[in-house]
């Protein structure tokens, strides 16, 4: 199917708490790649990350809308509507729900490191290109895993994605930009008692509908 529609720039995470450097990572890769968005995918819990410690998902949203404020990303938790957990299936309903957009994934080079590790992570490279964005003291490690051994091949220029280029996939992008030294550990570690601050937070109910974009034509 060719989708010519707007460019999409799904950035998926815990979010625990979302900070500058989820913000600016966004904002570069949307200027580097020519997206027209990025959406914030605010994980109800990677399957790799143990729930101890992560604040409810409604913080998260709100954390995460709150660091997003006027800037061209629209914070989501889809996963949450769609019932999906690993990412495989969240793309693929994703992109079945809406066709005409473009998409591509942005994952830190910390993710890379570990994609071998994720459930069909060939079946995501092959459902939509990835862009990596350089992160300090994973760009080795991200160099050197498993999941790059296979993906090397399908590395392409960042011109290839520009300009209305072609959108394939499998295809790896890798961008590198000033690198951001800020991460979620971090804040928790200077801030231990952030997710148990906001454990009450909207208990009830989903995170809100109002989150999630609504839902497309299906016909292109
Ligand atoms: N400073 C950064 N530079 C590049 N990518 C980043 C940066 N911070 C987060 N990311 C990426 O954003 C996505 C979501 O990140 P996540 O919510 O896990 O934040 P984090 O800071 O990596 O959290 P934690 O330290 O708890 O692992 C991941 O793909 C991650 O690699
Ligand atoms: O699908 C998987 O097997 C899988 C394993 C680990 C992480 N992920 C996804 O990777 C994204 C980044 O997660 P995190 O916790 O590093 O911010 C988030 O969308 C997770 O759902 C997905």
């Amino acid at each position: 199917m060719s989708r010519t529609g707007p460019r999409i720039g799904l950035l998926g995470g815990s979010f625990n708490p979302a900070h500058g450097g989820h913000r600016r990572v966004s904002l570069f890769a949307k200027e580097a790649l020519g997206l027209d968005e990025v959406w914030w995918l605010v994980s109800p819990g990677n399957p790799l990350k143990p729930k101890k410690g992560m604040a409810p998902l409604a913080a998260r949203v709100a954390a995460a809308t709150a660091q997003a404020k006027r800037a061209p990303i629209r914070v989501t938790a889809i996963e949450r509507e769609l019932g999906t957990r690993y990412t495989v299936d969240t793309l693929r309903a994703i992109t079945n729900r809406f066709p005409k957009r473009r998409f591509v994934w942005l994952m830190g080079a910390d993710n890379l490191a570990q994609f071998h590790l994720w459930r069909d992570w060939r079946g995501i490279a092959r459902r939509m290109p990835i862009a990596v964005i350089a992160r300090p003291g994973y760009d080795a490690e991200a160099v050197a895993s498993p999941a790059m051994a296979w993906l090397r091949r399908f590395q392409r220029p960042l011109s290839s994605f520009r300009n209305g280029g072609e959108w394939s996939a499998p295809a790896l992008v890798t961008l590198r930009f000033d690198p951001d030294p800020r991460s979620a550990t971090a804040i928790r570690r200077a801030d231990p008692d952030w997710a148990s601050r906001h454990a009450g937070f909207s208990p009830r109910d989903q995170v809100t509908h109002r989150l999630i974009p609504a839902r497309e034509e299906t016909t292109t």
